[in-house]
């Protein structure tokens, strides 16, 4: 019986009669086995000593009331965008067909009765819209197998088609060739066919044999290694330097919520917002990460975001004109575009000279205007100055791609 002896013990410690009956719930740091009482090591001490704070001793820490909710790392928290994959693909084979001959009673040469096997699955890429980036994407898929044929002419099943899931703006390619650019919800590609099932031995049947003993094995699956690619659906793409203001205009003209930061490279994926207007028109603006000189050859975050540049039909210069000089920064972008695709920087454009609120920003703003012939539209994506002129302009901008699209008797991109 260890209750009496504890509660001498306990007595002894705190020169005190210990009433345990009353005392067990108060009594620092007991567990209850089988009527018994157990005291954890750390809680042993206490009763000497009085007072533990080991941290490691779970009762000590849970009676101090200090248990906190573990706090998720820094890597669950990061959420990752993932633009390109290489995926390697293999439809499932098909089922053997089977080799077998009737035998009912009354019935000894009933002849042969296996059937053929099921096909293999194909694999299938699909668009989905709640899909969005090529993270979840896996490095190998495999379709399923036929089933094999069975006796009494029982064919194999045909596998189910294995699909993966991918954004809108997906791009299919095969040794740097484009297969298929999947830019519409629910469309899909069959990147590989499964196998066709194998024959039993009730094909082979014939005046010539009557018992047949020969089968055929399934087809295997088509393999293939494909790239996929994503580049961004929008209308509208934001280039700029880092800390241009590009994210702080989206916010200004849509519902995104792009990070805000005074430090270069705060936007290290595309985020799309949407500008709404009043006829129910829905314009799709894409923030696209900074660029800087050299972007072409790798500097910065590199080509790997003018990528993105590609899909959108109209472009949007964001320029920041508290530094040394917007002019220049015009021409960086120009170049930087034109050397990852000849022609993309002649795209119909608007440049937006953002942090008009600065003090020296009126100055930049003439010295810009003396050298450049395009419109320039001056805002503040800080306080919100003349946003309503870009807004008006990139209406304009839309409802011209919008007539060459229709003219051209294409199917312009509606979000
Ligand atoms: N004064 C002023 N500051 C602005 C304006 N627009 C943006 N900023 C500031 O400029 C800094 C950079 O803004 P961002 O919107 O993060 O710039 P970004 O172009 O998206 O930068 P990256 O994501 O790094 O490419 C932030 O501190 C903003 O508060 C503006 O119109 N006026
Ligand atoms: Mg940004």
């Amino acid at each position: 019986m260890l209750l009496p002896r504890f509660s001498k013990l306990i007595a002894r410690c705190f020169g005190r009669r210990w009433d345990l009956k009353e005392n067990v719930r108060n009594m620092p740091h007991t567990t209850g086995r089988r009527g018994g009482m157990i005291l954890s090591g750390c809680c042993r001490e206490r009763l000497s000593v009085v007072g533990c704070f080991a941290a490691s001793c779970s009762l000590c820490t849970t009676s101090r009331g200090s248990s906190r909710k573990k706090e998720l790392s820094e890597k669950k928290l990061t959420s990752y965008f993932v633009d390109q994959r290489r995926v390697r693909l293999a439809a499932g084979s098909g089922g053997k067909g089977s080799c077998s001959f009737l035998s009912e009673p009354r019935k000894e040469w009933g002849g042969p009765d296996g059937g053929n096997g099921g096909d293999g699955g194909n694999v299938v890429i699909k668009v989905n819209q709640q899909v969005k980036s090529l993270s979840a994407i896996a490095p190998v898929y495999r379709g399923h197998d036929g089933q094999a044929g069975g006796s009494k002419n029982c064919f194999g099943r045909n596998a189910n088609t294995t699909y993966i899931h991918v954004p809108v703006g997906t791009v299919i390619k095969e040794n740097g060739n484009t297969m298929a650019d999947l830019s519409r919800e629910g469309q899909e590609y069959v990147a590989v066919y499964g196998g066709a099932g194998g024959k039993g031995n009730r094909f082979f049947l014939s005046n010539e044999n009557r018992a047949p003993v020969t089968t055929t094995p399934g087809e295997k699956g088509q393999e293939r290694v494909l790239q996929l690619e994503l580049l961004t659906m929008a209308h509208a793409g934001l280039v700029g330097f880092p800390n241009a203001g590009k994210s702080s205009l989206l916010r200004a003209i849509s519902n995104a919520r792009p990070a805000v930061a005074a430090y270069p490279f705060t936007t290290l994926k595309p985020h799309v917002g949407i500008v709404q207007y009043q006829d129910y028109e829905q314009v799709a603006v894409a923030d696209i990460p900074g660029i800087i000189r050299g972007a072409h050859l790798n500097r910065g975050l590199g080509v790997s975001f003018l990528r993105h540049i590609e899909r959108c039909r109209f472009l949007l210069f964001v320029l920041d004109l508290s530094a040394a000089d917007p002019g220049a920064q015009l021409r960086d972008l120009r170049f930087e575009l034109d050397q990852y695709e000849p022609g993309l920087s002649r795209r119909p454009q608007a440049i937006v000279a953002n942090k008009i609120d600065l003090p020296e920003a009126r100055d930049s703003l003439a010295e810009l205007r003396r050298h450049e012939k395009q419109r320039i539209i001056p805002v503040s994506a800080l306080t919100g100055d003349n946003v309503e002129e870009l807004l008006l302009h990139l209406r304009e901008l839309y409802d011209g791609y919008l007539e060459a699209e229709q003219s051209s008797g294409m199917k312009p991109l509606r979000w």
